[in-house]
């Protein structure tokens, strides 16, 4: 079984316009609404596969009670813990001349201390039971920046393997207790690294001593660019195919989703790393949010080639 965590989920929110002035009234012509937070994304890809999820996270609130029916509506297995603060809501708003998306995310609300015990029993309950476990998305106010930290240690006691998709300190103090699976952008290695612009060999250098410290797949999701791989075995870059981009926000998470359902299926790491990056492509053809289908995954995969570009 696959367990995601979202400790900050949110209702994301969509808004197309023809084009988008600051400054200005902006007319909206279209609207969506899905539950989400990265975690929630990664599982709904997972499903969209053939696996089988268990979402958990905090909910509270209107919007909490909002994000639970419409993942409901999708038949998401959730498991969530009740908060008293409301969660947040994200805003996509889509550029429709431009193909442009600018997102507006709240904060979210603050984690109580016994809120946050609960999640810690939560998780070592769902530890009888998973194999993967993917930690995904930003922290919300009142949990330590350790806290991804603390639950790897938790779970890698019990042989789970942990997927880590975060940001900043969350992302610093997590990659110390090494998961099995990091999955950074190129902004969040930018942050981590310390260096404004990066080329393919800092990365490579990066990913190295990420591997070597014993994490098992590095991940580096590049955009329209794919991604880079590191593991035991070498240094892989995969392409990304050509597609009508409508909306990127999720491809990260769908890039994880691909990725995790592979390997859980016992597939080569090369075979997964293609899937990751088909199903992130998939994603971005898609206004919905990590709502994927399989047979486009499938065909994209026509498109992607991976290349062992240095060996270990
Ligand atoms: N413009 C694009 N064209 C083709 N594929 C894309 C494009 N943008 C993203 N992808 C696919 O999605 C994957 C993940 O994208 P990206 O690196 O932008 O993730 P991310 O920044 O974590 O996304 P997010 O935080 O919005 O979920 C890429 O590896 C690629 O496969
Ligand atoms: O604020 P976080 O947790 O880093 O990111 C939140 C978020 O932008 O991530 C997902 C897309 O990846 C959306 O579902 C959600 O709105």
């Amino acid at each position: 079984m696959i367990t995601t965590l979202t400790l900050n989920a949110a209702i994301d929110q969509v808004y197309e316009v023809g084009s988008l002035m600051v400054g200005q009234t902006n007319r909206v012509s279209q609207k969506s609404q899905q539950g989400g937070g990265k975690g929630v994304n990664v599982a709904r890809v997972i499903v969209a596969l053939g696996g089988d999820v268990i979402i958990g996270g905090f909910v509270g609130g209107l919007n909490g009670s909002r994000i639970t029916e419409l993942l409901q509506e999708e038949n998401l297995q959730t498991e969530f813990i009740q908060i008293q603060e409301e969660n947040r809501i994200c805003l996509t708003v889509i550029n429709q001349q431009k193909k442009e998306m600018t997102e507006l995310l709240e904060t979210g609300p603050t984690i109580y201390e016994y809120e946050w015990n609960k999640m810690l029993n939560w998780v070592e309950a769902q530890a009888e039971h998973a194999s993967y476990f993917v930690l995904s998305g930003s922290l919300p106010k009142g949990i330590p920046k350790t806290a991804y930290a603390e639950i790897i240690h938790r779970l890698k006691q019990k042989g789970i393997r942990v997927a880590l998709d975060t940001s900043g300190d969350a992302l610093k103090h997590g990659i110390k207790a090494i998961p099995y699976i990091i999955k950074p952008n190129e902004d969040e290695m930018t942050q981590l690294i310390g260096k404004p612009v990066l080329a393919q060999k800092d990365l490579v250098q990066a990913g190295i001593k990420l591997q070597e410290l014993g994490i098992e797949h590095v991940c580096f999701s590049l955009g329209e660019q794919g991604a880079l791989f590191v593991n035991s075995l070498g240094v892989y870059k995969v392409n990304a195919p050509r597609i009508n981009v409508v909306n990127t926000v999720g491809s990260g998470d769908a890039f994880l989703g691909g990725l995790i359902y592979k390997l859980s299926q016992g597939a080569d790491p090369t075979e997964a790393y293609k899937w990751a990056v088909a199903c992130g492509s998939a994603n971005a053809e898609n206004k919905e949010i990590a709502k994927v289908q399989r047979v486009t995954v499938e065909s994209l995969l026509a498109e992607i080639q991976i290349t062992k570009i240095k060996e270990k």
